[in-house]
């Protein structure tokens, strides 16, 4: 089984594959997320394993646009904590470092620590360990590398300062990804991936929202992405929770016939 992520050993995707789906399978790294969304889309990977939201830093709206138009399906959830550490090459002070870098992502979860240093700049960079491997591999110094402790383990780099995430309770969200399938599993659903392009008219958002409170669909999720053929109009990606799937289907049915065209990214199993 071939699963693909963006980063390489030692990144967060890489750890969230491993847990997913163990050390037996073989994991594909790709450098950026479209190259995975596309691989899954055209069958050269079985899944695909893409980060979507983390609690500090928010929503990577860029993977909401992938899934809707890779035309993929979300088939389970994953919620990783993640711990940020600085490190560079072993004998450098914090005080050597004119750089740091990382994934964009990584480095807005530690902005706050930054704050005290100011002659460090924080550049973007590909994936978390790819930097560490990076400086490790071509010696470099004066650089510095936000990763995981796995990736200063593997990379035998030194650990300047450990935890230096704004907060320590600090989570990404994954999905899993996978073509389109009917295969609903054993298990019923209890949440689910939507996009509801809402009709042009006054105090439907509100309507809407209130007619899927009134299915039992709790909302856990809105976001409101550009329809980029129709400047200044939204689509609506939401993710809800419920106990009863038939009134999903229900609720799903009655939202396309009076409030806007519906599309499904997924069914699966809440993990939160
Ligand atoms: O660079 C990595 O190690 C990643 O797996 C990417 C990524 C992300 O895309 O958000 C994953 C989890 C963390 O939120 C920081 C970076």
């Amino acid at each position: 089984m071939k699963i693909a992520i963006q980063g390489i050993p030692g990144s967060f995707h890489h750890q969230v594959a491993i847990n997913c789906f163990g050390t037996e399978v073989e994991i594909v790294g790709y450098r950026i997320f479209e190259e995975v969304a596309k691989c899954v889309a055209q069958g050269t990977c079985d899944y695909g394993v893409l980060a979507i939201e983390n609690s500090i830093a928010g929503a990577i709206l860029p993977n909401y646009e992938l899934i809707d138009r890779y035309n993929l399906t979300i088939k389970d959830e994953y919620y990783l904590p993640i711990s940020h550490n600085l490190m560079c090459l072993k004998g450098q002070k914090i005080e050597d470092l004119a750089e740091v870098r990382s994934h964009p992502m990584a480095l807005l979860q530690c902005k706050k620590f930054f704050e005290n240093y100011p002659q460090i700049k924080l550049v973007d960079d590909v994936d978390t360990a790819s930097v560490a491997k990076r400086i490790r591999e071509e010696k470099i110094k004066g650089i510095g590398a936000i990763a995981s402790m796995t990736a200063a383990q593997i990379y035998s780099l030194e650990v300047l300062a450990s935890d230096i995430q704004t907060v320590k309770n600090n989570f990404t969200r994954f999905i899993i990804l996978q073509k389109p399938t009917l295969d609903l599993g054993l298990v019923k659903p209890n949440k689910a991936s939507i996009k509801v392009t809402v009709n042009n008219e006054k105090g439907i958002l509100a309507k809407l929202l209130s007619h899927m409170s009134g299915s039992g669909l709790d909302l856990s999720k809105i976001q409101s992405i550009p329809v980029i053929e129709k400047p200044w109009e939204y689509s609506f990606f939401i993710d809800t929770e419920f106990e009863d799937y038939d009134a999903f289907k229900t609720a799903i049915a009655e939202i396309n016939s009076s409030f806007g065209s519906v599309k499904i990214f997924g069914e699966y199993q809440n993990r939160k």
